[in-house]
């Protein structure tokens, strides 16, 4: 990706890049060398990598940076409406919107920010987000790094309007994964779920770890709030630990869907899931002067921790 001399922001430590398009990006980096990277364009997280260097999220090689339509990868963020299951664009507009450096953010708990690197950014509605969506809001953003290359990634929607309003919401998180035919997802067993391939008709997950072998698009319901994400071949799991988000979306497009998508490789499916820390069958509502927080944190251990070692995260 192209970039220009960026920026160091000396009170905050990170950096201000443009991409090829003239929009900014802000580059975090950790002290052992993990970094990550957030356009404007979204709030999207593009890009997250270890203290090797080794990018952990997938990008489509077709992906289409252009805005305003979310490229294909990294963290889209999905609000006011998750899916096409209401009057707006697929997923919201959030992740198609310009966001802004916040630098004044209302503070947060002393532990999202000692030891992290982090940047906070700010959306506010546009007349045209209001003509079709007539809630004043405000949504903060947080997304920061820890010492130990750990995402984090901390939502604020304050309702600053005079009339309660409702909304769905998803971090949309494209996993880079080895091969997804040597993935399973632990942590999911025995809940419902609704089918977005059986027009979300709800069944019962009946495995001992969900494995893939076909197009999967579910929306798990009522989650614990650590799930890991075992990908054999690479040796490692990712950790997904959330709060505030009870339903996690499971998401690979296989090989016809693939096909039929002009910004993802006919093949690609292979090396990606999308799993999302979600808000989803029940929507969050919001009176006035209400806040909501949903908060997403991503690592990744080697895959020999087996299912007890991850209770080690749920303390
Ligand atoms: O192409 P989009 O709008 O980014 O959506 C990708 C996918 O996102 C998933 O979360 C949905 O469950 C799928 O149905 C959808 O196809």
């Amino acid at each position: 990706m192209g970039h220009s001399a960026g920026i160091w922001d000396q009170k905050s430590e990170f950096e201000v890049v443009k991409d090829w398009n003239g929009i900014s990006q802000v580059v975090l980096r950790s002290p052992r060398g993990a970094s990550a990277r957030v356009s404007l364009h979204g709030g999207q997280v593009i890009s997250w990598r270890n203290d090797r260097g080794e990018e952990l999220l997938f990008t489509s090689s077709k992906a289409i940076f252009k805005p305003p339509k979310a490229m294909r990868g990294g963290i889209p963020i999905c609000f006011p409406q998750f899916g096409n299951c209401g009057s707006l664009e697929q997923h919201g507009f959030a992740r198609n919107k310009m966001w802004s450096i916040d630098n004044d953010p209302p503070p947060l708990h002393p532990s999202d920010s000692d030891g992290k690197v982090f940047v906070d950014l700010l959306l506010s509605p546009a007349e045209e987000d209001l003509k079709c969506w007539p809630h004043c809001f405000e949504f903060r953003l947080r997304v920061s790094l820890g010492m130990n290359g750990d995402l984090a990634m901390i939502s604020r929607i304050r309702n600053i309007d005079a009339k309660p309003f409702n909304f769905s919401f998803a971090y949309h998180t494209y996993l880079s994964v080895s091969d997804i035919s040597e993935v399973r997802i632990e942590g999911l067993e025995t809940l419902d779920y609704l089918d977005n391939l059986c027009q979300r008709e709800r069944f019962t997950e009946q495995g001992d770890a969900i494995t893939f072998e076909s197009e999967v698009d579910r929306i798990y319901l009522g989650s614990p709030n650590i799930i890991a994400v075992i990908d054999h071949e690479k040796k490692r799991t990712f950790v997904i630990k959330k709060e505030g988000l009870p339903d996690v979306v499971v998401w690979n497009p296989w090989e016809k869907k693939s096909k039929s998508m002009t910004d993802l490789g006919d093949e690609e499916y292979k090396q990606m899931l999308c799993v999302d820390g979600a808000a989803i069958e029940r929507q969050i509502t919001l009176k006035p002067g209400e806040e909501w927080t949903g908060r997403l944190e991503l690592s990744v251990v080697p895959s020999s921790y087996c299912s007890d070692d991850l209770d080690h995260f749920r303390s």
